[in-house]
């Protein structure tokens, strides 16, 4: 703990970074290497390293290790320099091709979790929980951790396959609707905001960001992206894909991007998609 102090300034909010539900974000240097460490007021879980430190993958923040006194316990990740995906979109031009590595990326540690065993479903998955990289490579955040930290089981917060895997592809095609529209639609109350959101958006002008450049769009990978989108938020969840799926989906759209060089007009198709 006491390093950990020392790499905060004694957690001065002048290293805060970021505020979660669960506590607060900070930035510090251990051992000269840049680490981010939430500190987090939940009841102390002992057993939590040997839980969770097996989980590695490179589209995964790493936790790097993990201390608890009294009241808190802070976690210690690898540092992603260009924050959360959420934050991101504000503020950059990304073109279509990045924003479909990003989602390829995402997935990839999605897949990860739903593939071990036990399977393990993030469950609170969103473009906040989607970090970059200095080049722009993402990773998953707080894989594991949100269950662990809620439950003291690792066997009842992870049950095997079942529908808390589909509640993950669901968030899964929000997330990829927030990447081409730069829009939240977590916000959105209920499944039935969601669709009214998209459906009129769908078929005008008003779907994608702006700042997408137009140039990086062809309209048969945009018509793809779309299609698995949907199909991510199927009803009812049994009809939604696995993420192998999705990923292979996405493998797809990313390869047919950087062959196909020829320009389309945004805006002057309508996409016959439907979302149920
Ligand atoms: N490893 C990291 N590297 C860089 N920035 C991070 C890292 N982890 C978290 N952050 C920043 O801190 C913010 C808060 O993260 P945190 O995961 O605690 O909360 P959240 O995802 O925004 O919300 P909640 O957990 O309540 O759903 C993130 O949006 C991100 O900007």
């Amino acid at each position: 703990m006491e390093e950990l102090r020392q790499a905060t300034n004694n957690f001065d909010m002048d290293n805060t970074i970021g505020h979660g539900s669960h506590g607060t974000v900070y930035t510090g240097l251990i051992k000269d290497m840049p680490v981010v460490i939430k500190r987090e007021w939940c009841s102390p879980q002992p057993r939590f390293l040997d839980e969770v430190s097996y989980i590695q993958h490179k589209n995964l923040v790493n936790l790097l290790g993990y201390c608890c006194d009294d009241e808190n316990q802070s976690l210690v990740f690898e540092y992603m320099v260009n924050g959360s995906v959420r934050d991101y979109l504000e503020s950059s031009d990304l073109t279509f091709k990045k924003r479909i590595s990003i989602a390829l990326d995402a997935a990839k540690g999605l897949l990860h979790l739903h593939n071990l065993d036990p399977p393990v479903q993030h469950k609170r998955f969103t473009a906040s929980k989607v970090l970059l990289d200095a080049n722009l490579n993402a990773k998953v955040s707080d894989g594991a951790m949100l269950g662990l930290l809620q439950a003291s089981d690792i066997h009842l917060a992870n049950p095997r396959g079942g529908s808390e895997e589909t509640i993950d592809v669901y968030s899964f095609g929000l997330f990829l609707l927030e990447l081409i529209t730069c829009q939240n639609p977590g916000l959105l109350q209920s499944d039935y905001e969601v669709l009214q959101w998209i459906s009129p958006r769908l078929f005008t002008n008003t779907f994608w960001d702006k700042n997408i450049p137009a140039e990086t769009f062809t309209r048969p990978s945009f018509q793809a992206y779309l299609i698995i989108t949907s199909e991510c938020l199927e009803y009812p969840p049994i009809n939604r894909p696995k993420m192998d799926v999705v990923v292979t989906e996405l493998e797809t759209i990313y390869l047919n991007v950087i062959s196909e060089n020829h320009e389309v007009s945004l805006g002057s198709e309508l996409f016959n998609i439907t979302i149920e």
